[in-house]
């Protein structure tokens, strides 16, 4: 085809939904679907790259303003696209995350532009035909671990017989959801997400974990659910057992109270989310460890940026995820892949996807030992599947959600349910 190999000349933007089990967090409890929304990007020469993001109705609204200005962008150029992204937007960036208010004042632009650069590292990858990782500066090994990712849940969305995950309201049942996640795909540390019951019923957790897996890191991640007091109290009994707290408590003060008075390390994803709260947080001392996301750092290119100034203040990064499909989970494994100060494994909502639905192939993407090896393919390495986009975006029609709202989901079970903070 002629035209140009690196000029986009088409743009498309789908809606999907996927089915998601009743996982239990601080502000409520997941849906019967999660919602995402599939990128594709078309040179003049007809080479295609894909990206994934979140859904909800703002955020696709600024993604299909976005698309509407990136008819001639060079996919190698990333401050254009940041610009038409920017131009694009306006004066509109408040609001529109997604991501039922745990994660907040992250960047708009950085938001919408993220699926975008994706797409085009998958562009750039094809036309040199190198992996992405290459383009981030190539990998520094050869496959990405993942953690096991428990969460408190019902044993099905109400009203529905028994999922196959079943309930997993005490130790005990977060004992069997870990070791059955761990016997599946191999993972070799734990996160559980907290934030749901009292505190010390959440110790007693970590503590029948940590028994369990005596040999495996352990991370506890609330949400904010606590006051400084409660946080410093939980990690003076869980001192030991935890490789890092992830977001005890709200803001940059609350969580540097916090570091001061705890040896046990502070992750988040909540009170550093943009560049712009990086230089407040290194001053407060807020955080040890900071949860990149390239769905809300502004994309891969982005993530490597976040990177370097990690290493520059000498913060440690992990990272972060939301339910996705497999798009997202290639570039997840791209970026860390080729993010060597990158040493803790990765957030993956994987295990809580029905493996038959997604919008690529996800074979290439499977589980050893708990990592994902890199995928070697030009570009992401995973190519979109059209049936399985148009199934899924048959799904997100007829199901009826548009919004993500554990709280509002939450409240249909229990009207009074209330998501003051903190909560204790
Ligand atoms: O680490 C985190 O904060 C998350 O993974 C946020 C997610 O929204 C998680 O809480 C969830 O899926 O309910
Ligand atoms: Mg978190």
């Amino acid at each position: 085809m002629a035209g140009n190999a690196a000029r986009i000349a088409d743009v498309t933007v789908t809606p999907v939904a996927f089915k998601d089990y009743p996982l239990l967090n601080t502000v409520g409890v997941h849906e019967p679907y999660a919602l995402r929304t599939i990128v594709e990007l078309t040179t003049e020469s007809g080479v295609t790259g894909i990206g994934e993001t979140y859904g909800g109705t703002v955020h696709l609204e600024r993604l299909r303003r976005a698309a509407g200005e990136l008819t001639g962008l060079d996919v190698c150029n990333l401050n254009d696209l940041i610009a038409r992204t920017t131009r694009a937007l306006g004066e509109d960036t408040s609001g529109g995350d997604g991501m039922s208010g745990m994660v907040t004042g992250s960047s708009a632009v950085d938001r919408v532009m993220s699926p975008f650069d994706v797409a085009c590292l998958d562009i750039q990858g094809k036309l040199l035909g190198r992996p992405v990782s290459d383009l981030l500066g190539g990998a520094v090994r050869p496959s990405v671990p993942y953690s096991a990712y428990l969460f408190y849940k019902w044993a099905a969305h109400p009203g529905q017989p028994d999922d196959d995950w079943g309930a997993a309201l005490d130790p005990a049942g977060l004992v069997d959801q870990a070791r059955r996640m761990i016997d599946t795909y191999g993972f070799s540390s734990i996160k559980l997400k907290g934030g749901v019951f009292p505190p010390d019923e959440e110790i007693a957790a970590v503590k029948a974990l940590r028994r369990a897996f005596p040999d495996l890191p352990l991370r506890l991640d609330p949400n904010a659910a606590w006051s400084t007091e409660t946080s410093l109290r939980v990690a003076r009994e869980l001192d030991g057992d935890l490789q890092y707290l992830e977001d005890p408590t709200e803001g940059l003060d609350g969580m540097a109270a916090v570091a001061a008075g705890t040896p046990t390390p502070l992750a988040t994803n909540m009170c550093v989310v943009s560049f712009d709260d990086l230089a407040p947080a290194v001053a407060r001392g807020s955080v040890g460890i900071v949860l990149s996301d390239h769905h809300f750092w502004g994309g891969l290119r982005r993530g490597l940026q976040l990177s370097a100034i990690c290493d520059t203040f000498g913060l440690g990064l992990s990272m972060h995820s939301n339910s996705h499909l497999g798009i997202s989970l290639a570039a997840m494994t791209h970026l860390a892949a080729a993010t060597p100060r990158l040493t803790y494994a990765c957030d993956t909502h994987t295990p809580w996807k029905q493996p038959d639905e997604d919008v690529v192939d996800t074979g290439v993407l499977k589980f050893t030992d708990g990592r994902v090896t890199v995928p070697t393919a030009p570009g992401l390495g995973v190519e979109l599947d059209r049936d399985a986009l148009a199934r899924l975006h048959r799904q997100y029609l007829d199901c009826g959600l548009r919004d993500r709202d554990d709280t509002g989901y939450m409240r249909t079970v229990d009207p009074s349910f209330s998501t003051k903070t903190p909560r204790w």
